[in-house]
């Protein structure tokens, strides 16, 4: 009696881990190009199925059996960046080490923000958390400067500076680079937002989908700050709500 319980309580935690982390899975990868692949994939497999156990098409079974094979091998070259994105995302998600940016640190990108937003110059700061963000570094010029709202505006503000373009990424206390190319959100994705962004506000929304940085964008047109956090854009913020998002994400 006592085994048939236990058999019970097994199965019962057998199913309730198994439908957590099947959530878990949909909500990272929710959004993302990788939902499109999953569903081809439970297509596929349904469609296999049906034919080796159902219908007993023995020749169109072995060809689609032969065929998961290479299916396996093309899928991961074909779609290794976002493999890689969620891969990185669930890895952040259990085990990553928290980046943490000192609260002098924030009141100076504070402040550089609040005075790109008066002066209406454009800015994109990405502020890294768990996730690493050297793929993304990589694509502008290192600096590896401690933060400063000088550095911020002298980068910012002089729009004929080389690397006035691009993102400038925050790493644990660090201005790692300036100049970075973030990967820019599509157009045919739901913003979540009524205006149309451009493509500053879609770099910044792009790489808040693949990794759990905050992004701080102060438009060149409105002077308006807004924030991209887990693919969310935060819209026409003040600077008192910056500084909650950015203590609450990315404090020491
Ligand atoms: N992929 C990218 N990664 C990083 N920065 C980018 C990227 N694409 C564009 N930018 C930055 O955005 C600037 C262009 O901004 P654009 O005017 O198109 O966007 P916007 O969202 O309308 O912003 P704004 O309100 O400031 O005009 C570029 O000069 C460049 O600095």
């Amino acid at each position: 009696m006592l085994n048939i319980y236990n058999t019970y309580i097994v199965n019962i935690l057998d199913i309730f881990i198994f439908a957590i982390i099947f959530y878990r899975i949909i909500l990272i990868i929710k959004g993302t190009m990788a939902i499109q692949i999953v569903v081809g994939i439970l297509f596929i497999l349904g469609f296999t199925i049906v034919a080796e156990y159902v219908l007993h098409l023995r020749v169109l079974s072995w060809l689609l059996n032969r065929l998961w094979v290479t299916a396996a091998v093309i899928f991961v070259v074909i779609f290794q960046p976002e493999i890689r994105n969620v891969l990185a995302r669930i890895g952040g998600r259990l085990w990553g080490l928290k980046a943490k940016v000192k609260d002098s640190y924030i009141t100076e990108i504070v402040e550089a923000v609040e005075d790109l937003s008066v002066s209406m110059s454009g800015g994109l700061v990405a502020i890294g958390n768990k996730i690493g963000l050297k793929n993304f570094t990589e694509t502008g010029i290192s600096l590896n400067a401690d933060i400063s709202k000088e550095l911020l505006l002298s980068i910012f503000k002089n729009k004929s500076a080389p690397l006035h373009d691009g993102a400038i990424i925050i790493f644990n206390d660090k201005i790692l680079a300036a100049g970075c190319l973030l990967p820019l959100f599509p157009l045919s994705h739901d913003t979540g937002v009524k205006i149309i962004l451009g493509t500053r506000h879609r770099a910044a929304l792009g790489l808040s989908e693949v990794t759990d940085a905050v992004i701080i964008v102060v438009s060149e047109e409105t002077g308006r700050i807004s924030v991209a956090y887990k693919g969310k854009l935060n819209c026409n913020i003040s600077s008192a709500e910056l500084r909650k998002i950015i203590s609450t994400t990315a404090r020491l």
